[in-house]
This record gives structure tokens, C-alpha cells and sequence, in this order.
């Protein structure tokens, strides 16, 4: 048993998931793994035990079923052993807004945005009380970029890179980190799982290569994590022309240009 904190990772049997497992485990950090497939877990946690010696608790749990997302959201809620929480698990949506079913648009919403809100909010608090630990959650270069074309898994991961910012506005003064990840197209089955077209799929970056870069952000306390973006600078701008706004907003009369 690790005397660190213990992380748990949603979507942890493929992927972004399961490279975040071995590193924490490389750092001698137990894990509880959180997603449907436990044959692919278990398989996953046998190999960093005999490599790692570090714990690992298998949790087989489909997130946008309602009992199970109570029940992880119960573990990260009352086990206060778990320091970390990466709130990994998530899937795209391939085709056009018009073309997605409604039920299938829903269904992203329940594991990219509910699943995700509702363990951070089990796991928030305690850290409060704590004054320490960690939020990473997983967004995605796409939540910045309507141009793409992947308007309902963007808004997801817009979601969740305002839900990282507000969270680490909040929390951070009172000990808690909140990392948002920020990947672009990297090496794994979503894009598979997601019905995109394999013969035009972006540039890749390998998982591993973006998980340890994650780790290197998560190491500085960095609050938002992008991997692929080669200046940082351009973030920083970013930020910079958005807050700029802020003051603007606090008035009470129409701007000029919405004057008939
Ligand atoms: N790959 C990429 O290009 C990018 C990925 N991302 C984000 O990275 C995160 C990880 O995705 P990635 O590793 O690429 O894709 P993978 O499909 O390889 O991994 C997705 C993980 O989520 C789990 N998962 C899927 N559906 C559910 C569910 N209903 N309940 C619980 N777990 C579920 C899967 O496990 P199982 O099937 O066993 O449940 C799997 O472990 C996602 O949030 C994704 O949006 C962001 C930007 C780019
Ligand atoms: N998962 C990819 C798109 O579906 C991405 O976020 O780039």
C-alpha cells in the first residue's frame, strides 16, 4: 500500500486511460481503474502489479448508466485514500450535427459532461477539506475549434475545459489543483469506437508521448495542458484577449453597433 495518494481513472482499459495508469503506477501510485471492459482492466492491472507492486482495484462501470456513476461517484466520494481523480473516460461522435441522433448526442453527454461533473463533484470537497489532491480532466483541442466540425463532442470538451478553469478558480486558492488536458488527434481507439473514417483521420500523436507530456504539465501545476500546441504563447494571448473582455461586460446599456 503506497503511502501517496490514490488515483482513480475513468476510462482507464484502452488509450489516454491506460497510459495514465502506468505512469501513476510507475510512480508507485495505487490506482483503482474505472471503465465497462474488466477483462482489458484486469489484464492491464496483472501487468503493472507484477512490474509496479502498487495496488489496483478493478471497477467495471458503464458511466452513463445511472447505478454505476453512483456507485464510483460513492467510491471517489467516501474513499479518501484517493488523492487524484482523471476524469479520462470519454468518447467522439462522428458525422454532422444534423445527421447524429438525438439519443446519440445524449449519450455523449452523459459520459463527456455528466460523468465527468458528477465525479468531480464527489471527489471536490474532500480535497477542500483536505487542502490537497488533484482534478485532471481530459478535454480536448476540439473544444476551442467550431471549425472542425465536431460540434456536439466540441461543446462536451468545451464543457469540461470551463469546468477545469472555474474549478481551479475556485478550488486552487484553497490547495486543490485542477488540470485541464487538452489533446489533439492521438493514437487510439476512439477514433474507431467513434466511426470516423479511416482514411482521413488527422495527424496522430502517440498516447504515449501525449500522456507523459500531460505529466510534465501536471508536475508544474500547469492549469491548462496542451501537448500539441508547439508556442504556448498563443494560449497565453488567448487568455489574455478573453479576460480583456471581462471589465466590458459590467455595463448596463447596449453597445453602439445595436443601436437601429
Ligand atoms: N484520441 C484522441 O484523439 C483524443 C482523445 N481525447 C479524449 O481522451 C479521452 C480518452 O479517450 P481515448 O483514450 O482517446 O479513447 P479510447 O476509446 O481508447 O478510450 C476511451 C476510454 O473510455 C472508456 N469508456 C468509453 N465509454 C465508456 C462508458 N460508457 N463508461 C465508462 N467508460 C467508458 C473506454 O473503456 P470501455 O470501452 O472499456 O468502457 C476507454 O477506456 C476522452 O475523453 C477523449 O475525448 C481528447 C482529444 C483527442
Ligand atoms: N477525439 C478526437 C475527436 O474525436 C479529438 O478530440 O481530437
Amino acid at each position: 500500500m503506497s503511502d501517496q495518494p490514490t488515483v482513480l481513472i475513468t476510462g482507464a482499459s484502452s488509450g489516454i486511460g491506460a497510459a495514465y495508469a502506468d505512469r501513476f503506477a510507475r510512480r508507485g501510485q495505487d490506482l483503482v481503474l474505472v471503465a465497462r471492459d474488466e477483462v482489458r482492466m484486469e489484464a492491464l492491472a496483472s501487468k503493472l502489479r507484477a512490474q509496479t507492486g502498487v495496488s489496483i482495484d478493478v471497477v467495471k462501470a458503464d458511466l452513463t448508466q445511472a447505478a454505476d456513476l453512483a456507485a464510483v461517484s460513492k467510491r471517489v466520494r467516501e474513499d479518501d485514500r484517493i488523492g487524484v481523480l482523471i476524469n479520462n473516460a470519454g468518447a467522439g461522435l462522428s458525422g454532422v450535427f444534423v445527421e447524429q441522433s438525438s439519443i446519440a448526442q445524449q449519450n455523449l453527454v452523459a459520459l463527456n459532461v455528466a460523468a465527468v461533473l458528477e465525479l468531480a463533484n464527489a471527489i471536490a470537497p474532500r480535497l477542500v477539506q483536505a487542502g490537497s489532491g488533484a482534478i485532471v480532466n481530459i478535454g480536448s483541442v476540439v473544444g476551442l475549434a467550431p471549425e472542425f466540425g465536431l460540434t456536439t463532442y466540441g461543446a462536451t470538451k468545451a464543457f469540461v475545459l470551463f469546468l477545469s478553469q472555474g474549478l481551479a478558480f475556485e478550488l486552487g486558492p484553497k490547495g486543490v489543483y485542477v488540470q485541464a488536458v487538452l489533446p489533439s488527434g492521438t493514437r487510439t481507439e476512439i477514433w474507431d469506437r467513434s466511426g470516423a473514417d479511416p482514411a482521413n483521420l488527422p495527424s496522430l500523436m502517440e498516447v504515449a508521448d501525449l500522456v507523459d507530456a500531460a505529466m510534465v504539465g501536471f508536475d508544474r501545476r500547469e492549469p491548462v495542458t496542451i501537448p500539441p500546441l508547439q508556442d504556448a504563447g498563443l494560449w497565453e494571448a488567448f487568455q489574455g484577449a478573453r479576460q480583456v473582455m471581462l471589465p466590458g461586460f459590467a455595463t448596463t446599456v447596449p453597445a453602439d453597433r445595436y443601436r437601429g
